[in-house]
């Protein structure tokens, strides 16, 4: 048992590269915690490691990715700890669905083309809850689907028959079928127009409301994260660089990454900021990365900042945000969080 009831998942030093003559270190010792019903947003501009830390937590890293290091340990509904990183496949295929599932961009992927919407439902359930039968099945299928805004006819639909909206809502219906106590969420309506997202974003909070799983959410997306989540990890360079909050990043983000972030993105729900975006590129993660790795883009860099790596700074309590600031006379005190903001 968990002496934590709430936790759900924690990863500590997470470390994934793809192999190759010169590795790409693209996740480097990324630590987080979740807990029951938390929504964990992960911003970042692309290529700063999201969607490879999601295959990581959901162990579905394939060849060249390896990761390198850390522990991920996933606490079951029964209070359970599981270590991820151990599992065999036979335990993997049980906890997958049933316990936590995944929603990734590209919908079309993720379904089987040659087969209905209905069969889609039948494999999960065959699988992972052999005692249903067939009517049994269907029914919840035809539920399922209008818990997500689609009409039950569609059961007997092709996935080619769908609409991109549509079928973005049967993948979050296929992963909630077993009423999972995670759903890790990449880039999930990135691919849809605007009003769709919307909808599809509305749905989501509703059922997650209703249902009570967490979520991990990714997205380039600050303003849409800062909306949605409750703590919110903002990534850069394989690294979070802060963890906090969402809704005290919103007041006050610590980070000179974060602050660009924040001007650089408009908000889905109108709002436009002045959209100066972060001048300079990030890193090569093939590149060993000497001092903080956002110095060369950064406007406060002084040279400690070249030479030497901050820490995020995880001590309890304290406003975890890797950047030498916090250190200059003058600068940003180390900030206190109060811990039950976290929970
Ligand atoms: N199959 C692969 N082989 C080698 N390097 C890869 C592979 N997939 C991703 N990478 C590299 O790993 C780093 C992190 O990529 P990742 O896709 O995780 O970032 P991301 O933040 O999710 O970006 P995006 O928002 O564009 O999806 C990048 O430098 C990318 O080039």
């Amino acid at each position: 048992m968990n002496d934590d009831a709430s936790l759900v998942l924690r990863a500590t030093d997470v470390s994934v590269a793809y192999e190759g003559r010169r590795p790409t270190r693209a996740v480097r010792e990324v630590s987080l915690e979740l807990h029951a019903g938390e929504v964990l947003g992960i911003a970042g501009e692309s290529g700063c490691g999201k969607s490879t830390l999601a295959y990581a937590l959901t162990r579905m890293l394939r060849p060249p990715a390896v990761q390198t290091g850390g522990t991920i340990e996933y606490v079951d509904r029964d209070g359970r700890t599981w270590d991820l990183t151990a599992l065999e496949p036979g335990e993997l295929r049980k906890l997958r669905w049933a316990e936590f599932s995944m929603v990734f961009q590209s919908a079309m992927n993720a379904l089987n083309p040659v087969t209905s919407v209905g069969a889609q439902f039948d494999d999960i359930f065959r699988t992972h809850r052999p005692e249903m039968d067939r009517a049994e099945r269907r029914e919840r299928a035809r539920r399922l689907l209008e818990m997500v805004g689609i009409d039950p006819k569609r059961v007997r639909s092709f996935p080619h028959e769908l609409s991109g909206g549509m079928r973005q809502r049967v993948v979050i219906a296929l992963a909630l079928a077993l009423e999972p106590r995670l759903v890790v969420m990449d880039e999930p309506t990135t691919a849809l127009d605007v009003l769709v997202q919307r909808e599809i974003l509305d749905e989501i909070s509703r059922l997650r409301a209703e249902l009570g799983f967490a979520v991990i959410f990714i997205t380039h997306d600050l303003g849409l994260l800062l909306e949605i989540s409750d703590s919110l990890a903002v990534m850069y360079a394989g690294q979070f660089v802060e963890y906090a909050p969402a809704r005290r990043i919103a007041e006050e983000a610590q980070h000179p990454y974060t602050q660009g972030l924040l001007r650089s993105f408009p908000s889905l729900r109108g709002g436009r900021r002045d959209l100066r975006g972060i001048p300079g590129n990030p890193p090569d993660l093939r590149q060993d990365l000497d001092g903080c790795p956002f110095a060369p883009r950064c406007e406060h860099a002084f040279d400690r900042c070249r030479t030497e790596a901050p820490q995020l700074l995880a001590a309890p309590g304290y406003w975890p945000f890797s950047c030498h600031l916090r250190d200059v006379p003058n600068g940003s005190e180390p900030r206190k969080v109060e811990v039950d903001e976290r929970a």
